[in-house]
């Protein structure tokens, strides 16, 4: 039968895929252990260095590190073991963008939600929210009630923004903005790297309040005078006036249509006449067949984070943003990690 498949992509992928969520596992375990930043220091270590390093039975860690080596994450040489280069640069640092934050985050947050899918998806509500503590319909709202989780959380958040960031960052529209309101900008990771790129930017990060506590520190320690820390609820409460640009990061994916178009008029009311909007995130394609950061992420909205929204294919946030009155609405496409820009002007 597996004969018949030999050499069929799909089928490649399909025996890659079955196994993937226990490999995935054991990354992040060697990422918690910190292998390969001893690795990253030690390069060439054996096992019983690594035993020592990590304390932990030699059996278990020789089990382990057979599972990461068939990832091609670590390499064996002469019987010992060194990080790929690709180990090297995203899982052996502890910097702010390192994706051993992303990974700790989906394995912590992300994954165990995954198990309860299919009731998820059949109900039509994200029922693994039920793991969590609290009334309020999303993750984030309940997230706020264990600060512990939500610390992982948002610093999973901004080291997977960080992987994108640039390629906004660098967008020759923000040259001409002058003061921008960050809509569920988190904890100002967006905000910080737009304001140094740009010295005539300023910004308004509009957040729950217990998200703002952590951009506090951020802004206070990098950008205090340029990034503004405005708490609040972006449904309940008033966009702030005086901004002649509105950004949505990563924000409108996690809602219903009518939710995302009531935050749109919501952006419109409050620019002025040639004010812009900025849509960044996440697009399935337009035939919605591809994107597999896109597919990741709709799931985890629709089985946790909020029961609905996904990565909406840009002509969605196009025709939502036309309907609202927005004007000289277009996207930009192929942006890294299958992002996307759809920009508007209101006239
Ligand atoms: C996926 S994160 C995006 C963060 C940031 N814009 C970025 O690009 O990394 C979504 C953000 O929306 C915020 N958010 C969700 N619902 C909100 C609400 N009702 N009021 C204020 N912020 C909200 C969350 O706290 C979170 O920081």
């Amino acid at each position: 039968m597996d004969s018949l498949h030999d050499g069929d992509p799909v089928f490649e992928r399909f025996q890659f895929l079955v196994n993937a969520p226990a490999l995935f596992n054991a990354v992040a375990t060697a990422v918690e252990l910190r292998i390969f930043h001893f690795l990253a220091d030690n390069p060439g270590s054996g096992i019983e260095e690594i035993r020592a390093f990590t304390d932990m039975p030699r059996h278990q860690l020789r089990v382990l590190l057979q599972a990461v080596c068939t990832t091609g994450l670590l390499r064996r040489e002469n019987g010992n073991y060194v990080n790929s280069a690709v180990a090297q640069d995203l899982l052996a640092s502890d910097a702010e963008d390192s994706w051993g934050h992303i990974i700790v985050g989906w394995k912590e947050v992300y994954y165990p939600a995954f198990a309860h899918m299919t009731k998820a998806l059949k109900a039509g509500t994200n029922t693994a929210l039920d793991a969590y503590p609290g009334d309020e319909p999303t993750l984030y709202q309940r997230l706020s009630r264990n600060p512990e989780v939500e610390a992982v959380f948002h610093r999973a958040m901004s080291a997977f923004t960080l992987q994108s960031v640039d390629a906004l960052v660098e967008r020759p529209e923000f040259a001409s903005v002058r003061k921008l309101l960050d809509i569920g900008g988190g904890d100002g990771t967006t905000s910080a790297r737009l304001v140094a790129r740009h010295e005539q930017l300023s910004s308004t990060v509009f957040d729950m309040p217990s998200v703002s506590k952590l951009g506090e520190e951020k802004a206070s320690a990098v950008l205090a005078d340029r990034v503004e820390l405005h708490p609040g609820d972006i449904f309940n409460d008033e966009f702030p006036l005086g901004s002649d640009a509105v950004l949505f990061s990563h924000v409108l994916e996690i809602f219903s249509e009518d939710q995302i178009l009531g935050l749109m008029k919501k952006a419109y009311d409050a620019l002025p006449v040639g004010g812009k909007v900025f849509v960044y995130g996440y697009n399935v394609s337009d035939d919605e067949t591809t994107g597999i950061f896109g597919a990741r992420l709709g799931l985890y909205f629709n089985v946790l984070a909020s029961g609905q929204g996904m990565a909406y294919p840009a002509r969605d946030y196009e025709a939502w943003l036309t309907q609202v009155g927005f004007t000289g609405v277009e996207t930009v496409t192929g942006m890294p990690y299958e992002h996307g820009l759809t920009l508007g002007v209101k006239q």
